[in-house]
């Protein structure tokens, strides 16, 4: 397993601006303040507001893998919630990032998994499938193959190809060192009188 900065290290919104400002998921954001996420990205294409597909992912997921799922961008059915999100961390997973929704918002703070989504709603998911482990998908439009870095904090999602992690990393940091530079000539500003 490739290793991937560690959960927090780098910012989302940097990192975004290393890949021209794009790799963002639009419209997925954290659950809970100060969720922070890191790890490859291990995909599932749900039917929407169906979560067979999830509990699948949870036979063959490893430790640090982030589980990554188009739902279709679904908000009418959670298709996580406390007991899933048990199974998550029981497994050390690094987290999940839903194009969907999820529900139990409040016991999935005490848990601390690092869980993304679009919306949140009590209406519980349908078990049935179909769906699909392992492949290409997208969420927010983004596109994730197996094994992409993705990350999240509290801005949100982004994605960077596994064939791109070092160039980013390195942009990144060199845009983090531009960005202290910016933020010591702000603080030189004083009022104009
Ligand atoms: O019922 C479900 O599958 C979703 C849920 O609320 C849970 O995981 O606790
Ligand atoms: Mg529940």
């Amino acid at each position: 397993m490739h290793d991937y900065p560690p959960p927090g290290a780098l910012p989302v919104a940097t990192v975004s601006d290393a890949m021209d400002r794009f790799g963002v998921a639009a419209g997925i954001r954290p659950l809970w303040s100060g969720a922070v996420l890191s790890g490859p990205a291990f995909t599932v294409w749900t039917r929407p507001g169906d979560n067979k597909g999830l509990h699948a992912a949870f036979e063959s997921i490893r430790r640090g893998e982030v589980l990554v799922v188009n739902g279709g961008g679904d908000e009418t059915r959670a298709l996580i919630g406390e007991l899933v999100v048990q199974k998550a961390k029981a497994l050390k997973i690094g987290g999940i990032v839903l194009d969907g929704a999820a529900r139990d918002v409040t016991e999935l703070a005490g848990l601390g998994v690092p869980v993304f989504a679009r919306a949140i709603t009590p209406a519980g998911p349908w078990k049935t499938g179909p769906f699909r482990t392992g492949g290409p998908i997208a969420v927010g439009g983004v596109p994730v193959m197996p094994g992409d870095w993705v990350l999240g904090d509290d801005d949100g999602v982004a994605v960077v190809p596994f064939g791109q992690v070092d160039e980013v990393v390195e942009t990144t940091r060199r845009l983090i060192e531009g960005e202290a530079e910016r933020r010591a000539a702000n603080q030189r500003l004083v009022p104009r009188v």
